[in-house]
C-alpha cells in the first residue's frame, strides 16, 4: 500500500455508499470532514474492529492490533509430532506435542505489507520450548534405557556362558556316541570341521546388518517427525533413534561389550547345520534296547549319563540301587522314560527264531511212540522196589548180571511194545512239565500199598496228576503181606474221585508186588494199554528234539546228559543246543551203558559231547551246524544270566528288607538246598519255595549238584541261611566254616523229610501270635442297681464258661459297646472265680454302669498260638 487510501476510495474498495461509511466511522469514534480525507490502516483497522463487535464476533488479533505501532495479520498451521523413547508410547511415557506455525505479517503505520524480521512469535517459541523440555526428557529416558539394556545383555551373556560350559560338558559325554555315530555315517572329522564355522543363514545375515533398524523405522512411519515443518536434522536423527527395536537396543548395547557380539548367534546357527559339538537346542531322545536285567552302569552307558544320574533318578522313584546292581526290564524302562528317553525290549534275537524255524522243519508222517511212565505214591509204598523189579527183570536182557547204570530214566521191551520209565521224583518231572507247559509224561503209575492204604503223598500225587491232566493207573502194592487189603485201598481213593473199573470208573487198578514179581506184568500190560488208548504219535525222522532229564559233570568223560527224545531221531554226531549248552553228540548210551547209534522218540539215552552240564528240563534241539547252535546258546545264556541277576537281586533287597525288619511283614528263610542229581535239586528247589505264603517267603538262595562247598557254607553265612545236602556231604573246608559260624546244616534222603522240616524251621521262623478265643457268653435278663456296687447284670450263662479273672465285651445287638473286665462275679450272695454254661449269676462290670436287659457279656482269653506253614 504505497498509496495513501482517502474514505472515497475507501468506500468504493468495500462497495459501501461514502456517507454510510463516513456514518460508520463516525460511530466508531472518528471524525471525518469530508470523503476525501485520508484513512490511515489504523482507523482502518479501528474501524474493522469496530464492524466485528457491532456483528458480535471477538476478535483477538483485531484487539492486539489496536496495541499502537503494528498491526499484525496471521494464517497459522496446526501440526503434531510424537515423542518418546521406543515408540511404544505406553511403555516410555512419549508424548504428542501439538506445534503451531503461522505464517505472520505485521503491519505498521507507513510501513507496508512484507514481512517483518521478528517473524517468530510467542507462541512459536513457547512450543519450542516444550519441544527442547520433551527432547531433555526423552534423552534422559534414552539413557536409563540403555542402562537397562546393558544389564540385561550381561545377564544374557551369563546365561550364554552357563549353556556354553553345559554344551562343552554334554559334548564331552556324547563324544564316544558322535564317534561311534561318525563312524556308522562314514564321516570323516574334517567334514565335520568344514562345518564348524558356517555362514549366518540369510535371515540372520539380514538381521545382523546396521539398516535392519531403518526398516524397522521405515515402517514405524507413523511415529517420525514430518518434514517441512521444521527442518531440523537433529530431530529427525533424534527420532530415529527413538525408534530402534528392543531387540536392536539389546544387540546395539551388548556389541561393545561382547567383542564382535555375534558368538551366541554362530552357535545357534551351527547347531542348525548339525555341525560340531554344540548344545542341541532340544533334549536328545534316545531309544535304547533293554534286556530282561541291565546293570545300573550299563545302562547310564546306553544312555550317555554318568551312572550317579541314573542311580538319583531311580532313588526318585524309590529303587536304591548302586551302579553295578542289576534292575529289571520294567525298573529300567521306567527310569529310561523318567530321564526323558525312550526303551524297547530287546529282541530276543534272530538266531533263535532261526532255530525255531529249524524246529519246525521236523515235520514228517507220525507214527506210534512208546508211552513215557512216571511212578509216584506215599513214602515206603514201594515205588524204588517197582522200578527196581522192572529194570532188573526186564532191562538188560543179554547182559551178565544185568547190572543198570542210574542215568534216570529206562525203556523196557515187553511183548506189547516199549515203554520208558522216569527214575526222577515223581515232583521233577511234573517240574519240567510245568517249566516247558508240555507233556514229558503220557502216564503215571500211582503206587499205593495195600497194608496202608491212601496216604497225604499219595493224595498229593493224585492232585498233580489231575492238574496236569495225566492219566493214573493204580499199582496196589504189597499184595503179598499178610495185612494187604486192596479194596479198601480201592475204597478210600473213591473218595479222591480215581474210580476203579470195576466200579464203573476209568482208572486201571492193578495188584502186584514187588517183592515178588506178581502182577508186574498185569501192570505193564494195563501200561501198554492206556498207551494205546491214548494213541501216542511222534514224527521218527528228521532232527531230534527232547528234553534233559539228567545231567552230571563225569570226571573222565566230561559233561553227561540223559535226554528223553520226543520228536525225529537223535543221532551220533549231530549238532543240538541243549539249554545253553551247545555241542555235537560224540555218543549215546542206553541204561545199559551200551553204545547206541541213535535214539527216537520216547527213548531216553545219555550223550557225550556238550559244552557244559545242561540243567533238567532243559530242552534241546538238533541243528544243521555248529554256528547256530554255539549263537542260540550264547544268546540264551546272556538271558539266562540276566534273569538269574535280577533273582538274586530281589532276594538280596529281600534280605535287606527282613534285616530292616520295616516294608515288608513277610519274614524270610533263606536256604542254600545241594543234592546229587539235577532232577531232585530242582524238585527240591521249587517245592521249597512253593512253601512261601503271605507271612514268610521261602528262599532258596543257592543250589546245585554235588558235595557242600566252602562257597556254599559261606553263601549261607553271609545269608542267614540253612544248608540242605540231599544224598550229599559237607567237605572238611565247608565244615569248618559251617561249625565256626553255626550254621544250621542238615542232610536228608527223603525229599518229604526236606520239606517237613523245613516247615518246621519256618514255623520257628514265624513265631508265636496271639488269638483270642470267646470261652463264655451271658445274656443280662434283668439289671438291679445298687449304691454299694453300681449297676449288677442279673444274667444267664448261655455258653461256655465266665471267668472272673479274664477281660470282658459288653455286646449290644452284635456289636461291642464295652471292652473291659469284671467288678465282680456272684452266684447269689457268693463271689465266685466262674459261672459255667446254664447258670444264673450277677455280674458287675468295672467302670461301666449302662448295662442293659438283652445285652451280652463276652468272656474271652488271650492265648499264644505257634504260626505254622
Ligand atoms: N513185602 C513187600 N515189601 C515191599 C514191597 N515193595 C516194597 N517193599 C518194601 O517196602 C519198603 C519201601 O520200599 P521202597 O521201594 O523203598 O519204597 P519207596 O516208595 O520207593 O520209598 P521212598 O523212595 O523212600 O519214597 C522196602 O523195605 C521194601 O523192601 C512188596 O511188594 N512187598
Amino acid at each position: 500500500m504505497s498509496q495513501q487510501t482517502t474514505i472515497r476510495k475507501l468506500a468504493e474498495l468495500v462497495n459501501t455508499p461514502v456517507e454510510k461509511l463516513l456514518e460508520q466511522l463516525a460511530e466508531a469514534g472518528m471524525k471525518f470532514s469530508g470523503p476525501d480525507q485520508v484513512i490511515t490502516s489504523a482507523e482502518k483497522l479501528k474501524l474493522h474492529g469496530f464492524l466485528r463487535r457491532a456483528h458480535g464476533k471477538a476478535d483477538k488479533p483485531a484487539d492486539e492490533a489496536i496495541a499502537p505501532g503494528k498491526i499484525t495479520l496471521s494464517r497459522s498451521r496446526k501440526q503434531e509430532i510424537t515423542v518418546g523413547g521406543s515408540g511404544k508410547t505406553g511403555r516410555t511415557g512419549g508424548s504428542t506435542i501439538e506445534v503451531v506455525t503461522r505464517k505472520k505479517i505485521t503491519l505498521k503505520p507507513g510501513a507496508g505489507q512484507g514481512p517483518s524480521a521478528a517473524d517468530m512469535d510467542a507462541e512459536r517459541a513457547d512450543a519450542l520450548r516444550k519441544l527442547e523440555e520433551s527432547r531433555a526428557r526423552n534423552l534422559a529416558e534414552q539413557q536409563a534405557l540403555a542402562e537397562k539394556d546393558r544389564q540385561r545383555a550381561e545377564e544374557l551373556a551369563d546365561i550364554r556362558r552357563r549353556e556354553q560350559e553345559d554344551a562343552e560338558r554334554a559334548a564331552a559325554e556324547a563324544a564316544a556316541n558322535a564317534e561311534v555315530a561318525l563312524e556308522e555315517a562314514g564321516k570323516t572329522k574334517t567334514h565335520g570341521h568344514g562345518h564348524a564355522h558356517p555362514k549366518p543363514s540369510a535371515p540372520a545375515r539380514e538381521a545382523d546388518k546396521g539398516g535392519a533398524h531403518k526398516g524397522k523405522t521405515a515402517h514405524r512411519g507413523s511415529h517420525v517427525m514430518q518434514t517441512g515443518v521444521e527442518d531440523d536434522d537433529s530431530t529427525a536423527r533424534f527420532a530415529g533413534q527413538l525408534h530402534l527395536s528392543a531387540s536392536d537396543r539389546a544387540r546395539r548395547s551388548s556389541a561393545p561389550r561382547g567383542g564382535r557380539g555375534k558368538p551366541a548367534r554362530r552357535s545357534m546357527d551351527q547347531s542348525r547345520t548339525g555341525t560340531g559339538f554344540n548344545k542341541p537346542v532340544a533334549p536328545m531322545v534316545r531309544e535304547i534296547a533293554i534286556g530282561d536285567a541291565i546293570t545300573v552302569g550299563d545302562l547310564a552307558q546306553k544312555l550317555a549319563l554318568k551312572g550317579g544320574e541314573v542311580v538319583k533318578a531311580l532313588f526318585k522313584m524309590g529303587v536304591m540301587a548302586t551302579i553295578t546292581q542289576t534292575i529289571d526290564h520294567d525298573t529300567a524302562v521306567l527310569v529310561t522314560e523318567e530321564l526323558g528317553h525312550k526303551a524297547v525290549h530287546a529282541d530276543a534275537g534272530d538266531a533263535e527264531s532261526e532255530l525255531l524255524a529249524h524246529a519246525e522243519e521236523v515235520q514228517g508222517e507220525k507214527t506210534q511212540r512208546p508211552p513215557v511212565v512216571t511212578i509216584m505214591g506215599h513214602v515206603d509204598h514201594g515205588k524204588t522196589s517197582l522200578l527196581d523189579y522192572i529194570r532188573r527183570t526186564k532191562v538188560a536182557t543179554g547182559e551178565a548180571g544185568g547190572i543198570t547204570q542210574h542215568i534216570g530214566a529206562y525203556h523196557v521191551t515187553t511183548p506189547k511194545g516199549t515203554i520208558s520209565f522216569l527214575d526222577t521224583p515223581g515232583h521233577a518231572a511234573f517240574t519240567h512239565m510245568r517249566q516247558r507247559g508240555a507233556r514229558l509224561t503220557d502216564i503215571v503209575v500211582l503206587v499205593v500199598a495195600a497194608d496202608d492204604g491212601v496216604m497225604p503223598q499219595t493224595a498229593e500225587a493224585i492232585q498233580h496228576a489231575k492238574a496236569a491232566k495225566v492219566p493214573l493207573i493204580v499199582a496196589i502194592n504189597k499184595i503179598d503181606k499178610s495185612d494187604a487189603d486192596p479194596s479198601r485201598v480201592k475204597n478210600d481213593l473213591l473218595a479222591h474221585e480215581v474210580v476203579a473199573e470195576e466200579f464203573g470208573g476209568d482208572v486201571q487198578m492193578v495188584e502186584l508186588s514187588a517183592k515178588t514179581g506178581q502182577g508186574v506184568d498185569n501192570l505193564l500190560d494195563a501200561i501198554s494199554l492206556q498207551a494205546e488208548m491214548l494213541d501216542l504219535q511222534a514224527v521218527r525222522e528228521g532232527r531230534a528234539t527232547g528234553v534233559v532229564i539228567e545231567s552230571a559233570l563225569d570226571k573222565g568223560r566230561g559233561p553227561v546228559a540223559t535226554v528223553l527224545v520226543q520228536q525225529g531221531n537223535l543221532s551220533k554226531g549231530d549238532y543240538l543246543v541243549c539249554g545253553i549248552q551247545y555241542g555235537r553228540v560224540r555218543a549215546l548210551f542206553d541204561e545199559t551203558g551200551n553204545q547206541v547209534q541213535s535214539a527216537g522218540p520216547s527213548i531216553p539215552v545219555q550223550i557225550l559231547g556238550l559244552s557244559g552240564v545242561p540243567e533238567a528240563g532243559d530242552d534241546f534241539v538238533v541243528v544243521a551246524d555248529e554256528r547256530l547252535a554255539k549263537d542260540v546258546a550264547q544268546q540264551r545264556d546272556t538271558k539266562r544270566r540276566e534273569m538269574r541277576l535280577v533273582a538274586s537281586a530281589g532276594n538280596r533287597m529281600e534280605d535287606i528288607m527282613a534285616q530292616m525288619g520295616e516294608g515288608a511283614s513277610q519274614l524270610a528263610l533263606n536256604l542254600v538246598v545241594k543234592a546229587d542229581v539235577h532232577g531232585t535239586m530242582q524238585a527240591l528247589r521249587e517245592a521249597l519255595t512253593g512253601l512261601s505264603n503271605d507271612q514268610i517267603r521261602i528262599n532258596v538262595i543257592g543250589s546245585g549238584v554235588g558235595g557242600i562247598t566252602e562257597s556254599d557254607a559261606q553263601l549261607a553265612m553271609t545269608s542267614k541261611a540253612t544248608v540242605i545236602g540231599f544224598n550229599v556231604r559237607a567237605d572238611a573246608s565247608a565244615r569248618k566254616v559251617i561249625e565256626g559260624n553255626g550254621i544250621d546244616l542238615r542232610y536228608f534222603s527223603i525229599i518229604y523229610d526236606v520239606i517237613d522240616q523245613v516247615k518246621q524251621v519256618a514255623s520257628n521262623v514265624l513265631g508265636k501270635e496271639i488269638r483270642e478265643e470267646i470261652i463264655g457268653i451271658a445274656e443280662v435278663r434283668d439289671v438291679f442297681r445298687s449304691s454299694k456296687f453300681g449297676a449288677v447284670a442279673g444274667c444267664m450263662v448261655v455258653e461256655g464258661v465266665v471267668k472272673k479273672s479274664k477281660p470282658i465285651r459288653v455286646l449290644r445287638d452284635s456289636v461291642v459297646i464295652f471292652e473291659g473286665e469284671l467288678e465282680s462275679l456272684r452266684r447269689f450272695k457268693e463271689n465266685v472265680d466262674e459261672v459255667r454254661v446254664n447258670t444264673e449269676c450277677g455280674i458287675g462290670v468295672k467302670a461301666y454302669n449302662d448295662v442293659k436287659p438283652g445285652d451280652q457279656i463276652e468272656c474271652f482269653e488271650r492265648i499264644e498260638v505257634q504260626r505254622t506253614l
